[in-house]
């Protein structure tokens, strides 16, 4: 196990390193050391009490640094494993890791400050994944974990669970999700919280949303609560403004100095909430409307008519050069060229570029694509290029199983003039209807 973690650490850091951390293995609260070098391991030598007398000690911080990148090695599994279970977890590991790069935004706040319900609101929006730290504490003590006793003391007397428990779960959770963007709410709870998820995932937040309300309002939000949550009574209630205080404030003012900290006034109604959040979230909109549009070019390009069947509005309307200034309405127009791109392949296959796009949003649930679109391809063996102004417009609505798509409704495509200087020159890319 030794040589695991020693490898691991080694793996991640490229650099010697010394490093304490605290046992994963059991909640026995031993700290360790070990010193990348000598290769040296120390198991039981007992340096830091946890947890921690103070939270803000940077040692602490460093042995939370270490502990992770020893849990990382053991993500989906039991904390006790074989030499050779190790070594392929290690390597599945790896491979999730570098499968692709989740995007985080931690949503902090007070006791009742209204994260899942601005969460909620999120989700059907933006498209992210919403993880409850909380949630998926509590789902662990309902799914009869060896750690369920010990969360649901934790829990019952307002005070923050090991991180490695928590990190393990959400790293599953996320792990487990075809989604890369998740918002992560009521986590970091505290310092320890932010380093291990740090060190384990890598992962930065994109930015981090603090709902700032007044004690008395959350108080009473949280009494007439009524979830029949174990910590919703007045005792718990106060243990966890105080936690908040000590350990969670410290962390939102972490990201106040790193400028990642986007502080909104949660004391007003829901709705007035949720429209403050709504400018930080656009740019992710835009980024899913330009990935569906390239994917759809992409999907002609390749005469690929079920996806534009699954990407397009049945009743689509469009005004393309093709068909010489009618209104084209329905999608056999269109499956008639991406069949015919299918049968009689050209040469080379037609290769669209986005240029200049802009994004413009009417409403929440419609959204205009506007850009240049050049097509790459070979003439005769020369490579040519034609270039054409587009404009999509995409539709949100729900598909047959209540999911938010976009479905793109109507489109306007218009063929560019000439550039005159650029197809005089001699061996560079021309037109190719010239
Ligand atoms: N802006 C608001 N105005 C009035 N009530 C609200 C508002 N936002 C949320 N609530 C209500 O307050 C209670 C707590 O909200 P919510 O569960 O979203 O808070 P939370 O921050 O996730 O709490 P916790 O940290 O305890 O899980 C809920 O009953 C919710 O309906
Ligand atoms: N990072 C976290 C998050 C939560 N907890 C514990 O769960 C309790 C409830 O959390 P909510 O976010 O649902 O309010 C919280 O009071 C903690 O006891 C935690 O330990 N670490």
């Amino acid at each position: 196990m030794g040589s695991l973690i020693t490898r691991t650490l080694q793996k991640s850091l490229k650099r010697p390193f010394r490093f304490l951390y605290w046992s994963a293995n059991s909640f026995n609260h031993k700290m360790c050391a070990m010193d990348s070098e000598s290769l040296g391991f120390y198991t039981g030598r007992c340096i830091l009490d946890f947890p921690p007398k103070s939270s803000r000690s940077s040692t602490w911080y460093v042995a939370a640094a270490g502990f992770c990148a020893f849990s990382s090695s053991l993500l989906a599994g039991s904390y006790s494993t074989s030499q050779s279970e190790e070594d392929s977890e290690e390597n599945a590991h790896d491979q999730q890791n570098v499968k692709r790069k989740a995007r985080v935004v931690f949503v902090l706040g007070g006791p009742g400050s209204g994260k899942g319900t601005q969460c909620e609101k999120i989700v059907e929006n933006f498209g992210f994944t919403h993880l409850s730290a909380g949630d998926l504490l509590r789902a662990e003590i309902n799914s009869g974990s060896q750690y369920g006793v010990m969360i649901q003391n934790t829990i019952k007397e307002g005070k923050i669970v090991p991180s490695e428990v928590t990190v393990h779960l959400l790293q599953k959770a996320m792990n487990g999700s075809d989604n890369d963007k998740f918002l992560i709410d009521g986590f970091p709870r505290n310092e320890e919280n932010r380093a291990a998820f740090e060190a384990v995932t890598g992962i930065e937040p994109e930015f981090v949303i603090f709902f700032d309300c007044p004690q008395e309002e959350l108080e009473k939000r949280l009494i007439n609560r009524n979830q029949g949550r174990v910590d919703d009574n007045i005792d718990t209630i106060r243990k966890r403004f105080k936690v908040f205080e000590e350990s969670t404030l410290p962390v939102v003012q972490y990201y106040e100095r790193k400028q990642k900290l986007q502080k909104i006034n949660g004391a007003r109604e829901k709705e007035e909430v949720f429209k403050s959040l709504k400018p930080l979230f656009l740019p992710f909109l835009e980024e899913e409307l330009l990935q569906l549009t390239k994917e759809l070019l992409n999907g002609i390009d390749e005469g690929d008519y079920a996806l534009y069947k699954r990407l397009c509005d049945p009743s689509l309307t469009a005004f393309e050069p093709d068909a010489q200034g009618h209104l084209v309405e329905g999608l056999p127009f269109h499956k008639f060229y991406l069949d015919m791109s299918k049968r009689f392949p050209s040469p080379s296959k037609p290769h669209s570029q986005v240029s200049s796009p802009k994004i413009t949003f009417i409403g929440d649930e419609v959204a205009l694509v506007t850009y240049t679109r050049l097509v790459q391809s070979t003439k005769d063996g020369v490579p040519c290029v034609e270039a054409f102004n587009e404009t999509r417009i995409w539709q949100r609505g729900l598909d047959d199983s209540g999911i938010a798509v976009w479905k793109l409704i109507h489109f306007h495509k218009s063929k560019c003039p000439l550039h005159r200087a650029h197809h005089k020159s001699k061996g560079s890319p021309h037109s190719c209807k010239e």
